[in-house]
């Protein structure tokens, strides 16, 4: 027997308790994964790239947090998966790992680290968990990594497969193209969906494919599959991080529901920001800056050779920031002469267009 459909069993008598105990957030196992299919709960996966995004996963809690490729595309900008080297892929695994908590934590096998063979899999892999500090990985394809799969397994690495659309094959597919559309191609993944739960996979990701054939996969399996584009019968759901919260900004595919509209907030947020800068609202003196005692400040200026009075006009300058008449009728005793707010506004304003906010 193989070593996951061996813990699974070994510990199914825990199953029912565990369920029923999810209100109370509890560090995802494998056995937990398998729970939740066999309880018919629907598994949440969410990708996460980074210490925030991760600790956002672990806050609710989902069920699995993803450090997938796709961080190469919509986080670090490359224009496919598949410029993502190992290196790049670990840096992201540790900063996702230091936020996780409940989550499993799994991690894409990046473009060219598996394909050599079911050794070079090993080693990488072994690198993610070592270095990374994640506890799965993820690798696409079919009957193709069978030997790799098993590889990982039989030394005690959970790995989920991933079939339909494959990122990391879009160049030879030319594009990103729903997949099982013909009776053939239908057939052709059921076969490997088979072949890659035999080989010891722990959960298989569906994507861009047709619901029924994700309906059909799902009943044909008893390891839990997770979708993305496969329709809302698979035994989770994940969705990139960007896509789910409205940040990504480039092309939408149909499965993506956008759960937030975080784009719309941050250009608001960075909009009022270099607004505020610019008409000098931002900082205020008193709740956002640092006082010195007014002594202090007078025998400062002393040693720098000022003279009394100028000190007494810092001190009052600074007990009403916000009076530009004040600095009106000292212009010059700002260090280096700036123009006036209302001139510097008038100016910035007149660049940036921010007349119009
Ligand atoms: N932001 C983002 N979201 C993702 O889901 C994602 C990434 N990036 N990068 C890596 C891969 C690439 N993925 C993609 C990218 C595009 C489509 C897409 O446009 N699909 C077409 C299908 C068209 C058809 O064959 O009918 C669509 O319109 O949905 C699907 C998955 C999934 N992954
Ligand atoms: C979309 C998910 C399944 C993925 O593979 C990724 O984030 O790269």
């Amino acid at each position: 027997m193989l070593p996951f459909r061996a813990i699974r069993h070994a510990l199914s008598h825990r199953r029912h308790m565990s369920v029923a105990q999810s209100s109370s957030p509890k560090k995802t196992t494998i056995a937990r994964i398998a729970d939740l299919r066999a309880s018919n709960i629907p598994i949440s996966v969410l990708t996460a790239y980074d210490f925030p995004t991760a600790r956002a996963c672990s806050a609710h809690p989902v069920d699995i947090t993803l450090v997938g490729d796709s961080l190469a595309q919509v986080c670090l900008g490359y224009p496919s998966t598949t410029r993502l080297s190992l290196d790049e892929m670990l840096h992201h695994c540790r900063a996702v790992a230091r936020g996780t908590s409940t989550p499993l934590l799994v991690a894409d096998m990046p473009f060219g680290t598996y394909a050599p063979g079911p050794t070079d899999a090993v080693r990488a892999a072994v690198r993610l968990v070592h270095q990374g500090h994640v506890e799965a990985v993820k690798l696409e394809g079919g009957e193709e990594i069978i030997p790799h799969i098993s590889a990982l397994t039989q030394i005690g690495i959970p790995v989920m497969a991933h079939i339909g659309l494959l990122p990391q094959r879009s160049t030879a597919l030319s594009g990103y193209r729903v997949q099982g559309r013909t009776a053939a191609s239908a057939n052709a993944l059921v076969r490997a969906a088979r072949a890659l739960e035999n080989a010891g996979a722990f959960a298989i990701v569906l994507e861009a494919m047709p619901s029924q054939l994700g309906e059909y996969i799902t009943r044909t399996l008893t390891i839990p599959t997770i979708g993305i584009g496969a329709g809302p019968a698979t035994s989770g759901q994940v969705l990139v991080w960007d896509d789910m919260l409205g940040t990504w900004h480039g092309h939408k595919a149909k499965f993506v529901r956008h759960f937030a509209d975080v784009r719309k907030e941050v250009e608001r947020g960075v909009a009022t920001y270099v607004h505020a800068v610019k008409d000098r609202s931002f900082p205020n003196a008193e709740r956002e800056g640092y006082a010195i005692d007014p002594t202090e400040w007078a025998s400062f200026l002393r040693t720098q050779g000022q003279p009394g009075e100028y000190a007494e006009h810092q001190r009052t300058a600074t007990d009403a920031t916000s009076d530009s008449a004040e600095m009106t009728r000292h212009p010059e005793s700002r260090a280096g002469a700036l123009p006036r707010a209302n001139e510097t506004d008038e100016k910035t304003a007149k660049k940036t267009g921010l007349h119009t906010l």
